[in-house]
């Protein structure tokens, strides 16, 4: 030690080292489930630590200016500015969230420097998900600590060989130390097995809890959510970034655990050959440590921009998908082929730059341990000439070494992996955390409801859209009587599906715009499944699911008897060409139903809602791919139906709308008119020029010759 502290550069190395060791272990140390709910106590713990492992080392290294009062106020200042800083900012109640994870001065400012990072939180949600399975964790946890200890048994009796080989005094050692060896071994292996199976799959089940829980979260979300977001950032989303950040999580985590264990158990079998040798392996770690933080920050970022374009990606393939014939209609495969290779570009870019990184602290840390390696060799050496450790003690420091800084690469090699997750973790938990825009459910279940709406000066604007001039719909009034059917009718983007969104209580009005109004009480007072259960839309994309017709029908209703899906198919004049597919209402509709013809899927899709049994019926331009035939079938159920419900019909087939009672008549969102349709014919309004003009045929325009051959 004295030759050490006679050197007046080592000492200063070695407190830069010590202190930096003892930063990053508390941060490390942070996140468990001890320290993670007291932040305080990581704060001011870690500072303690620090201000002691530095005394302690000017202390025993004999740096006099250290021990004095000039060291030990700078000591204090190093150690306790950033305590006592978040604590006054806790004392003023300024927020001091943020500073309690960086509880040293430059961690804050690699946090600042990658532009904040969030993954505190997103650590403690993914600690959360974790928590039911935390005797699983814990049983795991003690077998990797047993099973590394026991990994110990190589390098420690390969010194006590060595020893043997050179000193020749105890003739039972080598078979000892071999017997012992092996059966630790076999033990340490056999723990390990143990360990991985049951790692592995509580594993997979946090991967699908979290998989089914986003799914969930998403499902939650207001129409106006769906709006916004791409069908292919959901399923982004919900697959990929789940399994993702899954497979990341599990993987690395693992390797954490098992690294950490061992670099322990090998560092106090270290010190227990060689303090000093153990020191002089120490000083490399800061460079191992410090230099995987960075990275980590970095590759968080870029999954985190990864991710998004993986999205935009798998948009550009879904919606290829969805409209395929459209895109072989126009031959635009190679256009849509390279819409998707621009984007899959501009991922491949990102890539580089994380490979690039990667490589980049790979090599950095392997050329350290080779200078530590070469260090240790030359420093051991001289130790064994001097006669301080024996040969076989040097054989295994230098195997433990061997295996201490693979460990502490292998763990630093993970900690950006780790990191990578989290950053994963964070778009997932933003879905998750996402409180849909919906007013809180009501709570009306009556047991009799009559189905009578009321729409009172209603004015509408979708969401985000707040200041849009004029409003999609403006003063609407319009009532739909029970027993009655009442026809919506008026020029395209005049409103009409709007009315129809409102009622199914998708967008919200906002105070003051007026009031929709079921049976005299305010829709939002009823409950969802209720409300839902009572009025039934049969709309214009009435998409079926890839089910069997049969699910289709039942869809929402599963417990429906088999009398009542055969009445309701009747009722919608689907039932015969139903039973005449080829496994009936056993036949798969197909994806979106592109198994059955268009007019057929608007049929079972009137077969889905009248099974219901609904209290409001709305059809909203669902006839539009009947047949004349068809079409009076429909009509005439419309008319029987009528009688136990309200009919809201929205159509610009004339022939239709004819039938109903009441008309009402949307132009720019206003009510231009409404009344029957004798009394509206009378009018000669804008209804009756659209009457007119379906009644009108299609006339080719005459030609100039013609024109020119007749007479006057
Ligand atoms: N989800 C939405 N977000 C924003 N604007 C919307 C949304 N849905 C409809 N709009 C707008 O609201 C207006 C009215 O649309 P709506 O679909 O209600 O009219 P419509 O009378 O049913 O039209 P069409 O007969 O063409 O189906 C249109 O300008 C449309 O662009």
């Amino acid at each position: 030690m004295q030759k050490i502290s006679s050197s007046s550069f080592v000492l200063p190395v070695l407190c830069v080292c010590v202190d930096v060791c003892v930063v990053r272990a508390v941060r490390l140390a942070q996140p468990c489930p001890f320290l993670l709910p007291r932040p305080f106590l990581a704060l001011w713990g870690g500072a303690l630590l620090r201000a002691s492992a530095l005394l302690l080392l000017s202390f025993l290294g004999g740096l006099r200016r250290m021990r004095g009062p000039e060291g030990l106020q700078s000591l204090a200042v190093l150690c306790f500015h950033r305590p006592a800083y978040v604590a006054l900012l806790g004392a003023l109640g300024r927020p001091a969230q943020e500073e309690l994870w960086a509880w040293h001065s430059w961690g804050r400012v690699s946090a600042v420097e990658v532009g904040g990072s969030v993954s505190g939180t997103a650590l403690k949600r993914l600690l959360g998900c974790m928590r039911p399975y935390l005797w699983r964790f814990v049983f795991v946890l003690a077998l990797v600590m047993l099973s590394s200890y026991g990994e110990m048994a190589v390098p420690k009796y390969t010194g006590h060989m060595a020893d043997w080989i050179v000193n020749e005094e105890a003739p039972n050692a080598f078979s000892e130390a071999i017997w012992l060896m092996a059966v630790l071994t076999v033990l340490s292996a056999v723990l390990e097995f143990v360990c991985d199976l049951t790692y592995n799959t509580t594993m997979s089940a946090i991967h699908t809890s979290i998989q089914a829980a986003v799914l969930e979260a998403v499902l939650q979300q207001d129409i106006a959510f769906f709006d916004a977001t791409s069908t292919g950032e959901l399923v982004s989303r919900v697959t990929t970034d789940t399994s993702d950040m899954s497979e990341a999580l599990s993987d690395e985590l693992s390797l954490v655990m098992w690294y950490t264990a061992r670099f322990v158990f090998l560092l106090i079998f270290m010190l227990s050959q060689s303090w000093k040798l153990t020191l002089l392996s120490c000083m490399g770690v800061p460079i191992i440590w410090v230099l995987p933080e960075f990275i980590g920050h970095f590759r968080q970022i870029i999954a985190a921009k990864s991710q998004d374009l993986l999205a935009k990606a798998n948009q550009v393939a879904t919606e290829t998908f969805s409209c395929i014939k459209t895109v072989k209609c126009f031959a635009n495969e190679d256009g849509e082929t390279d819409r998707y290779r621009r984007r899959m570009d501009d991922i491949y870019a990102l890539n580089k730059q994380d490979a690039a990184t990667y490589a980049a602290s790979t090599w950095a840390n392997s050329m350290t341990s080779l200078a530590l390696k070469v260090a240790i060799l030359y420093y051991g050496g001289l130790l064994v000439t001097e006669g301080a450790v024996s040969s076989g003690d040097l054989v295994a420091f230098v195997l433990y070494e061997l295996q201490f800084t693979s460990s502490l690469e292998a763990v630093m090699r993970c900690y950006p992996e780790v990191k990578k997750a989290i950053g994963a973790s964070e778009k997932i938990f933003e879905y998750l955390d996402r409180e849909p825009q919906v007013p809180p459910d009501g709570s009306l279940e009556p047991d009799r409801l009559e189905g009578h709406v009321q729409f009172r000066n209603v004015t509408f604007c979708y969401p985000g859209k707040a200041n849009e001039n004029p409003p999609v719909l403006k003063n609407v009034s319009l009532e739909l009587k029970p027993g009655k059917i009442t026809a919506l009718v008026g020029s395209n983007r005049s409103g009409k599906s709007t009315c129809v969104k409102l009622l199914e209580r998708f967008y919200q009005l906002q105070n003051g715009d007026g009031e929709i109004l079921l049976d005299g009480k305010p829709l939002q007072s009823y409950k969802d499944q209720y409300l839902h259960d009572q009025i039934a839309v049969v709309s214009q994309d009435c998409l079926l699911f890839a089910r069997s017709v049969r699910e289709n029908i039942k869809y929402g209703r599963e417990n429906a008897s088999e009398e009542e899906m055969i009445e309701a198919a009747q009722l919608a004049s689907a039932h015969s060409f139903i039973t005449g597919l080829p496994s009936g209402y056993d036949t798969d509709a197909g994806e979106k139903g592109g198994q059955v013809s268009g007019g057929q899927k608007q049929r079972i899709a009137i077969a889905r809602a009248l099974i219901k049994q609904p209290k409001v019926l709305i059809l909203d331009n669902a006839t539009s791919d009947l047949d004349g035939e068809n079409r009076h079938q429909v009509s005439q159920t419309l008319l029987n139906q009528a009688r136990s419900c309200s009919v809201l019909l929205v159509s610009n087939n004339m022939s239709m709308v004819e039938s109903a009672d009441h008309i009402v008549v949307l132009n720019g969102g206003e009510v231009e008119e409404a009344g029957g349709h004798d009394e509206l014919m009378r009018r000669g309004g804008f209804y009756a020029q659209q009457v007119e003009k379906q009644h009108l045929g299609f006339q080719r325009p005459e030609e100039a010759g013609e024109e020119e051959s007749e007479p006057d």
